[in-house]
């Protein structure tokens, strides 16, 4: 999906904590949204998702400007996502359900998906039981079985550990292509070169630095990512 944004604006508390001139979600691309804490990234993604309203500016999705044709086409992994008083699997699925989707597409999706990680021994657990990195599993696998356009996930993986993180990346990584495309929040700038093709820096507020993640990273021009750098 196509998503392109023009002067946004987000207050709260008529404070600005969103102000973006111009952003452009191009199909079949992974984005990598970064910055320091309360820099707007998850604002950012919550407008996009049509979760929060704006104050100005336009969001436009395939060059329509409001998101309700396109709602069915974007899903978001939130930061701290709400599992069901339910089975993992019955959480997995329930997109699905909720998209009256028949039973054989949902058996053939949940067990496409269930191979990217090893969690086949929780299935049956209730997802109120899960560890923190088990239920961001969880959350991912529900957020990717509906295949929608545009993929937005916030810190998903910043709760698991290294060998989940890289098979999450895997799936991830499958979630773009074609229309589809994904933009992942994160915090972890190995992250970001080892599944972005682009990256977008956030500054309170602004985007102080995009494009191409090779160019970013190998020629970072603002202070403030060249110092998350180490450079
Ligand atoms: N519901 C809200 N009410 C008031 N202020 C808010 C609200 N949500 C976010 N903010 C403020 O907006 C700013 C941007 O917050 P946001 O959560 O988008 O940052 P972030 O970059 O995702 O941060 P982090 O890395 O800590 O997750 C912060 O200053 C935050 O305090």
């Amino acid at each position: 999906m196509r998503v392109n944004i023009e002067n946004l604006i987000k207050r709260y508390n008529n404070r600005v904590v969103l102000d973006i001139e111009r952003l452009d979600i191009e199909e079949g691309k992974v984005y990598a949204v970064l910055g320091l804490n309360g820099s707007g990234k998850s604002t950012l993604l919550e407008c996009i998702a049509g979760l929060i309203d704006y104050d100005e500016g336009k969001i436009l999705y395939n060059g329509r400007e409001g998101i309700e044709n396109s709602r069915k086409a974007i899903s978001m992994m939130v930061q701290k996502p709400y599992l069901f008083d339910k089975s993992v699997m019955d959480n997995i699925i329930s997109g699905l359900k909720f998209r009256n989707e028949n039973k054989k597409m949902m058996d053939k999706r949940f067990y496409e998906y269930l191979s990217f990680f090893s969690i086949d021994h929780l299935l049956y657990k209730n997802a109120k039981k899960l560890s923190g990195g088990e239920g961001a599993k969880t959350a991912l696998l529900r957020t990717a079985v509906i295949e929608t356009e545009l993929t937005l996930l916030d810190e998903p993986t910043a709760s698991m550990d290294m060998e989940s993180t890289l098979q999450a990346e895997r799936l991830i990584k499958s979630m773009a292509g074609g229309k589809r495309s994904v933009v992942i929040v994160t915090h972890d700038i190995f992250q970001a070169k080892r599944l972005a093709d682009d990256v977008i820096f956030l500054d309170r507020g602004k985007i102080i630095e995009m494009g191409s993640a090779y160019k970013v990273f190998s020629c970072p021009k603002s202070s403030a990512l060249r110092k998350i750098m180490n450079l």
